[in-house]
């Protein structure tokens, strides 16, 4: 981090930011602290439940930073699943926490859809899930093509929603507003 002030122009001795090496390295420990957490550990524990039919969280806060830039990008994700036949369910917190230890991390949206997807699919074995996220990237509104307010919105679906088209269908509407 000192040199980077060096090589954009600072004096990285003066006053302000005598600190801010060690203020990014605390403050990076936590934006990419999902790298150091098992992310099968979020789901360990789960319920019995009678509910067969879709549990969905929206709008779910996100705060990434993409891996070309380390600029960030947020926005929000809609998490959706039917529970499998024999009625496992999350706490509904766990969702949030899954987004964060994935999304703590040098990213690409596509890929933390993606793996939010995968890991409820494989721990659950859900009879289907459901992740869309939209979100706003910073490096390409504060730098670059600066297009302002743009949302990339990404999904990805497993299990029945890959090939029922009515039930897919049913819970965009629900996540789609
Ligand atoms: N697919 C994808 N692309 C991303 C994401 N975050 C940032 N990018 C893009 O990553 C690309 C990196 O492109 P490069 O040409 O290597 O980098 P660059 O010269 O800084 O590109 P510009 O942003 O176009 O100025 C850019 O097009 C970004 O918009 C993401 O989550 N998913
Ligand atoms: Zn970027």
């Amino acid at each position: 981090m000192r040199e980077i002030l060096i090589a954009i122009g600072e004096d990285p001795d003066r006053d302000g930011l005598v600190r801010t090496p060690t203020r990014v390295a605390h403050a990076y420990a936590e934006l990419f602290a999902g790298l150091r957490v098992d992310p099968g550990q979020v789901l360990a524990t789960s319920f019995e439940a009678d509910h067969e039919e879709l549990v969905l969280v929206r709008d779910i806060e996100v705060f990434s930073l993409c891996e070309h830039h380390l600029l960030p990008f947020h926005g929000v994700a809609h998490i959706g699943y039917i529970p499998g036949v024999d009625g496992r369910i999350t706490g509904l917190s766990k969702l949030g926490r899954l987004v964060d230890v994935f999304a703590r991390r040098p990213q690409v949206q596509e890929r933390l859809t993606v793996q939010i997807a995968d890991l409820l699919s494989e721990r659950l074995e859900p009879r289907g899930v459901i992740v869309v996220l939209e979100c706003e990237h910073m490096c390409m509104a504060m730098r670059g093509i600066h297009k302002v307010g743009s949302r990339t919105v990404t999904s990805a679906v497993r299990g029945l929603f890959q090939d029922d088209a009515k039930s897919r269908a049913e819970a965009m509407s629900l996540i789609i507003r």
